[in-house]
């Protein structure tokens, strides 16, 4: 594996950003016989400073709704949420100097949509400026700040010109401008790439990932896209029907024995050779990865291997992998390798061998 791939300067500190406790919407509809719908039950989010998070998980899974709570854009049904040390469920509905409060602690979230929401009847530029305005910085002052801005998101170009002129990376990189516009700590993005091509997607996301180490900017994004989270996040969380049902930073999550999110990020295939063998997915991270430890196994237990899949990536400047191999034999004969490899820090998760007991003690 090549030991010169560049990895970027991490800026992820210990002190959490954002945290949400028990946090529940219930969407109610209106009239007498009103459905109810749980988009959030009790979710429980630990982001770190610095870093930049993704929750992914299917349609309907209650991303929109956690984002949406986290800036207070939907109000909660229960539960907290502190941004920055602010707790904002405090602040709202406590009349107009809780209100004020709460505006101002939401200008330090930026938040970016999936259709860039800009107004088409202003200018790039103005654009930009209208979070300004709204907290009564002077024309002057906003220019200034906006023009820096759309500098930063490679646009200074642009100034002048109506959305209608950009392509969608370029709107977006304006939307993201307009984020930065506060000077927020935290920045939110609701599924920013979606409606981009790949490549632009990647663009954006570089930008992103630029922005988070240069600004110290803690990144909280939501997608359904398993290629978003490889490619920008230092954590991320895994959603099912209004729950976080798994999350942790990508090694932590590598190193969870049938993480379901591990093995959508590093998906592996390959069936075994016949009935005596024992095939494993072997995770290498960290240190690990740039050992030989497949060949030491070979060579230090004298067993043929054979490789049925393997995928191998750099998640978040990390070296991260996985390989499914197929071993000569059934499990019992395999435990003492099988423990060589756990011993040199390798994950490692034994294809069908639960259900294989199950089915063994089913006989
Ligand atoms: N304003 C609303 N009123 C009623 N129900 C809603 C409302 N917004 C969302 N829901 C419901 O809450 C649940 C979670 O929706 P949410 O949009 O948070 O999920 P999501 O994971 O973001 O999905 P998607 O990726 O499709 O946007 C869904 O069942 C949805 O129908």
């Amino acid at each position: 594996m090549p030991a010169h791939t560049h990895a970027p300067h991490s800026t992820v500190t210990e002190s959490p950003v954002i945290t949400t406790t028990g946090l529940t919407k219930i969407y109610r509809a209106h009239g007498p016989r009103g459905r109810e719908v749980t988009a959030l039950d009790g979710v429980d989010l630990h982001v770190r400073e610095g870093e930049v998070y993704g929750v992914i998980g299917q349609s309907g899974a209650g991303k929109s709704s956690l984002i949406r709570c986290v800036n207070l854009l939907e109000r909660p049904t229960a539960g907290t949420v502190t941004v920055a040390g602010q707790d904002l469920t405090a602040l709202v509905g406590r009349g107009p100097r809780a209100g004020r409060e709460l505006r101002r602690a939401r200008s330090r979230i930026g938040m970016v949509f999936q259709h860039f929401n800009l107004l088409s009847s202003r200018t790039v530029q103005e654009n930009v400026e209208l979070p300004l305005e709204i907290l009564g910085v002077s024309g002057r002052e906003r220019s200034a700040k906006a023009l820096g801005l759309l500098d930063l998101v490679g646009l200074s170009d642009k100034a002048k010109v109506y959305p209608a002129q950009l392509s969608g990376g370029q709107k977006q990189r304006v939307g993201i401008a307009r984020a930065l516009a506060g000077d927020p700590k935290v920045l939110l993005s609701d599924e920013a790439t979606s409606a981009l091509d790949p490549e632009t997607t990647r663009s954006i996301l570089q930008l992103l990932r630029d922005l988070n180490r240069q600004l110290g900017l803690t990144v909280l994004l939501i997608t359904h896209e398993m290629d978003v989270v490889k490619t920008v996040c230092d954590s991320a969380a895994l959603m099912e029907n209004g729950r976080i049902v798994e999350s942790g930073t990508v090694g932590e999550l590598l190193a969870t024995p049938g993480s379901e999110l591990a093995s959508a990020l590093f998906p592996v295939s390959g069936d075994a050779s016949g009935d005596d063998r024992t095939v494993i997915d072997v995770t290498f991270h960290g240190e690990a990865a740039t050992r030989p430890v497949i060949s030491q196994l070979s060579r230090t237990y004298n067993i043929d291997i054979s490789i049925l899949g393997a995928a191998m990536d750099t998640v978040g400047g990390k070296q991260v992998g996985r390989m499914r191999i197929e071993l000569p034999g059934r499990y019992d004969d395999n435990v003492v390798p099988i423990g060589f490899l756990r011993e040199q820090g390798l994950q490692i998760d034994i294809q069908g061998q639960e259900p294989a007991l199950v089915k063994d003690g089913a006989k």
